[in-house]
């Protein structure tokens, strides 16, 4: 683990009439992952979105390395190396597997060794990949969103709840997906309800409530400690 690759401080986003981030501040260190928890609506996915630029802030600083990126559009964002999975997962339902891969693809086609370690991550996308997305089952569909943002190295990877309405079974397949990509230190932050999953695999976390990061620290410490759990989390995540 290395210093930060992005910092936010005293993040506030407005949507609409609603004061939603309240001064939001946390580093993301180089080479980890940083996991994001907290109860319903307390801001997680306002926190990507205001990150990649789909809502601006309102005040304070979004820096990636060295940049100010409070201002810029989405796609200088994504173009300076930060990719987005959303909790919709984004995948088009008529084109194939391959052809939503091949949309993500910046420069139009495949890297072959790349796109062979991705489909060794994710083995049924080589399975239909000729199949039209929209057939693939809920933790397919959360395979391919993930494969997309990651079929060309990125700087960051920001992930909504990959775990959400995915059966057990995928989710422990999806575990081993991020642990590879942990070996490769890639960057990433996970917003992620399931706390054995977040636990699993986040070196650091942030607990949200209310629009603020009212807790940053070592997740090991936060897993170890129940007391803390109870205190930042309530029950919500042993439901
Ligand atoms: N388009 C919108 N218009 C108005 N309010 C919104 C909008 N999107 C989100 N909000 C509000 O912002 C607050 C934070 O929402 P956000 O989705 O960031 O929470 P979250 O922590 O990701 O929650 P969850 O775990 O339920 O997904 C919520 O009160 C939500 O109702």
């Amino acid at each position: 683990m290395t210093g930060p690759i992005l910092r936010l401080d005293k993040v506030h986003t407005h949507i609409g009439q609603y004061h939603i981030l309240q001064g939001v501040t946390f580093d993301v260190p180089e080479g980890a992952f940083t996991v994001i928890v907290g109860r319903n609506g307390a801001g997680k996915t306002t926190t990507l979105r205001t990150i990649l630029g789909l809502w601006k802030a309102s005040a304070g600083s979004i820096r990636f390395r060295d940049a100010e990126i409070s201002r810029l559009d989405t796609s200088e964002i994504s173009r300076a190396g930060i990719a987005y999975v959303p909790e919709s997962m984004g995948i088009f339902g008529d084109l194939t597997v391959r052809e939503n891969m091949l949309l993500a693809a910046r420069t139009g086609r495949f890297d072959k060794d790349r796109l062979d370690w991705v489909l060794g991550l994710f083995p049924p996308l080589r399975k239909f990949w000729g199949l039209a997305a929209g057939n693939l089952s809920g933790g397919q569909k959360q395979m391919l969103s993930i494969a997309r943002a990651i079929i060309e190295p990125r700087e960051l990877l920001l992930v909504d709840e990959p775990t959400k309405g995915i059966a057990p079974a995928i989710i422990e397949d999806m575990i081993d997906a991020f642990l590879e990509l942990k070996r490769m230190n890639t960057t990433v932050v996970l917003v992620e309800q399931n706390f054995g999953f977040a636990s699993a695999l986040g070196d650091t976390v942030v607990v949200m409530d209310d629009g603020r990061a009212v807790h940053r620290g070592a997740m090991s410490d936060l897993a170890a400690d129940q007391d803390l759990q109870q205190k930042y989390l309530g029950l919500s995540l042993h439901d």
